[in-house]
């Protein structure tokens, strides 16, 4: 413990009351705070359904979000009479969410129009190859001085793009402008305040910094970035300061009539809660994934060394971006779940895997790397995958479990070693919290394996304490400049362990990880993974929470099916499918859009039964439906009729969104574009040859290259070539 002296002293006064929606991964919590004071009153929270429709993909249902937040705020709301309190002392309200988990919803209808896409689903792994072919040496930092951020699965952009290219409502509500893009903050918001009735469609810069389309200098969404991966800004949310009062809820529910004044993503949340506000003060905190996030001051400092640059928060419209430099984690707690549910070594986390990994002295030159979904920093490669290495006839299963406790600290030193290189000054100590600090065998290993004190807050959830000081700030009833006073309550781990240990330890685990990379960069055959026999099985009874009569309907898993396993959820007072997804579906039916000029109009693709010459290849993937899938929406031209404007007038967000309109890139209504699309065969080719863009018209309706087709043999023998091309170009392989 340290620093006892200066906590806060409760007294008997009453004092006004702050609630905090925490939407994370796997649950929804409110919580509720006394100003001023670090400890939580009250809370209450609700599992969210896990849906893992295919391998990778990780999908949440934005409806149940909604729904597990009123009932949550009930039930914690309804305890407050109990502690002699009213809900008439709830003040304000801030909102802490995980973070790039993304979603696209109708303005006009409210309805989400597909599953929110999980921060860390990695089905956009072909979007980021596309998104990488359009930028010089494919290099995945390009946009890093922009954005901050490296090209990855990890960051909404990609998920937008993904969810504009592969579902249809997307499409059809992106032409008729009524498609809304948001990270969960902006689900949220825009519901609570009203949804169609004129709900508030904002975010905040954290949130907004983990998109991969903020521009860190000027905190607007940045006209090259939106034009790359083809969003239209009219679909995002206006970004504001992380505390001020945006609104007031006004949903039927019992917060209405209650201020919204602070906005945070989590892991920056957790960074304020932990209380650091200083450059050069750092917390890690421990969850599903793991977020080392050191804060540096007004300074955008730019990683070289695989680390993110971000906004930590921004106290207040005219107040400066306070950045921070981010090592994020992809899986830490989440591997011991793996633990639980698919090898089934241990059956409760919490009571067992401390007990288990500490029945033995090491993990016996075992190491386990919990790539599951590739690696995030500092290595950024969405190829690698998880591997246990070192295993002899000696190893048991609490070998296995401790070596996925030290893979936590082992990343965490990764983390420690880069931000070291790209601020020049080690870490004395680190502050840490989230659930998994619980576990005192894991925090002794994390202080050993990187030779600094480990500090542990004494409340695990130091996210919803974040947002609350920040929402009290600005409505006046806490102090930010107060809580920067204010010392924390610590348990301290101190090293053991020697240098010469701790590095040769390291040194291994380095050594573990290189195998774990390119795991991922050869295909899998059905056979390898399985994928038949498991359609289906993967998919969870979801619930779908409708929006309005809240009706619960239970999934039809068979439609799910049909669906290609994607999550079709149903909503029953329309009996119709809520969400339409074509990735995958049969080329007849995606509607990738065709364009005709004599006619003006959509027509729908005639090449498919001039395909057949398409076999299945090896692995039993067709060929054709591949081909299909990506050159339809890869090879699509746009020709605006009158040249583009030379100087760019780049609006800041409120001019934006008081006139509506935008001087740049033919992405407004006063740039109108003519599109001209009509190209033969020749022109395909050079199109191919100079690797093509992918290029989307200004209402985001990618066009199919018509081509210019003679009725004879040759041009049915050109038109494959053409494709084999396009298919050896796309998979790096000879298709002959
Ligand atoms: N005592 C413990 N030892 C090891 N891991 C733990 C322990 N308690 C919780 N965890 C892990 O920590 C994570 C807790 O996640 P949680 O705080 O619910 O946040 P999230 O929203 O990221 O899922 C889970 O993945 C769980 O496996
Ligand atoms: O899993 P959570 O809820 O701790 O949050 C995840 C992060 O925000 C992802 O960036």
């Amino acid at each position: 413990m340290e620093d006892e002296g200066d906590m806060p002293v409760k007294d008997d006064s009453k004092r006004p009351l702050i609630g905090v929606i925490d939407d994370g991964t796997k649950t929804v919590r409110f919580v509720i705070y006394e100003a001023e004071r670090s400890e939580e009153l009250t809370s209450y929270q609700l599992d969210k359904t896990e849906i893992q429709p295919q391998e990778g993909w990780w999908e949440q249902d934005p409806l149940e979000i909604i729904h597990h937040i009123k009932v949550c705020a009930e039930q914690a709301i309804g305890q407050l009479t109990e502690l002699g309190y009213s809900k008439e002392d709830l003040v304000t309200l801030g909102i802490t969410n995980q973070r790039e988990t993304t979603i696209a919803w109708d303005k006009l209808t409210g309805e989400p129009l597909h599953p929110a896409i999980g921060w860390n689903d990695i089905r956009t792994d072909s979007t980021v190859d596309a998104i990488l072919a359009k930028v010089p040496d494919r290099n995945k930092n390009h946009l890093k001085n922009i954005c901050g951020l490296p090209i990855s699965p990890y960051f909404s952009a990609l998920k937008m793009r993904w969810l504009k290219d592969n579902v249809k409502a997307v499409r059809r509500a992106s032409r008729d402008k009524r498609l809304l893009f948001g990270t969960v903050d902006s689900w949220i918001i825009w519901n609570l305040t009203g949804g169609v009735q004129g709900g508030l469609h904002i975010t905040d810069v954290t949130n907004a910094s983990r998109t991969l389309l903020m521009n860190l200098e000027t905190l607007n969404w940045d006209p090259m970035l939106c034009r790359l991966f083809g969003i239209h800004r009219d679909c995002l949310a206006q970004i504001r300061s992380s505390s001020e009062v945006y609104g007031v809820v006004n949903n039927g529910s019992i917060l209405d009539g209650i201020r919204i004044s602070g906005i945070l993503g989590n892991q920056q949340s957790a960074l304020v809660g932990q209380n650091c506000l200083l450059a050069g003060q750092a917390k890690n905190t421990y969850r599903s994934g793991c977020f080392l996030l050191y804060n540096t001051g007004t300074r955008r400092v730019q990683s070289t060394h695989g680390l993110l640059t971000t906004v930590a928060y921004k106290l207040g419209p005219n107040a400066p971006a306070v950045y921070a430099l981010e090592g994020s984690i992809a899986v830490a707690g989440g591997a011991m779940k793996f633990l639980r549910d698919n090898l089934k070594l241990i059956k409760d986390i919490t009571k067992d895997t401390e007990h288990i990994a500490g029945q033995v002295f090491s993990t016996g030159d075992v190491y386990f790397v919990p790539a599951f979904s590739g690696l995030y920093a500092p290595y950024w490669r969405k190829d690698a995958r998880g591997i246990i290495c070192g295993l002899t006839s000696f190893t048991t299963k609490n070998h296995v479990i401790r070596a996925a406790l030290e893979a936590v600290c082992f990343q965490t030193r990764d983390i420690l070693e880069a931000m070291n290189k790209d601020c020049g000054m080690p870490l004395s100590k680190l502050h840490v919290d989230g659930k998994m600090t619980s576990n005192d065998l894991l925090m002794q290993l994390q202080s050993d394996l990187i030779g600094i004190p480990v500090l542990r807050a004494q409340s695990w959830d130091m996210s919803a304490l974040g947002v609350a000081v920040i929402a009290g700030d600005s409505t006046g009833v806490w102090s930010c400049e107060k809580w920067r006073r204010h010392a924390t309550a610590t348990d301290t781990f101190l090293p053991t362990a020697t240098d010469d240990d701790r590095d040769a330890r390291y040194t291994k685990w380095k050594m573990a990880v290189q195998r774990s990379l390119g795991w991922a960069t050869t295909k899998k055959s059905i056979a390898m993974t399985g994928q038949t026999k498991r359609k289906g099985s993967m998919v969870h009874n979801i619930q779908s929470f409708d929006n309005t009569s809240r009706k619960n309907s239970v999934l039809d898993e068979n439609q799910t099916e049909s669906r290609k396993n994607s999550l079709a959820s149903t909503n029953s007072s329309r009996g119709t499918s809520l969400y339409e997804y074509t990735n995958g579906e049969s080329s007849k039916d995606n509607s990738l859009l065709e364009y005709s000029m004599e006619t003006d109009k959509h027509v729908t693709p005639s090449i498919d039964n001039r395909m057949q010459s398409f076999e299945y290849s090896e692995d039993g993937v067709n060929a054709y439906e591949e081909l299909l899938k990506y050159s339809a929406r890869k090879f699509s031209v746009y020709v605006p009729s009158k040249p583009r404007k030379p100087e760019h007038t780049i609006l800041d967000d409120a001019d934006y969104f008081n006139a509506k309109k935008e001087c740049d890139y033919g992405m407004c209504q006063c740039c109108d574009v003519e599109k001209k699309v009509l190209t033969n065969w020749k022109s395909i080719e050079e199109i191919i040859e100079n690797d093509p863009e992918i290029i989307f018209d200004s209402d985001d309706n990618p066009i199919i290259v018509e081509p210019v087709h003679e009725s004879n043999d040759d041009s049915i023998q050109e038109l494959s070539n053409v494709f084999k091309v396009i298919y050896n170009k796309l998979t790096h392989t000879n298709l002959t």
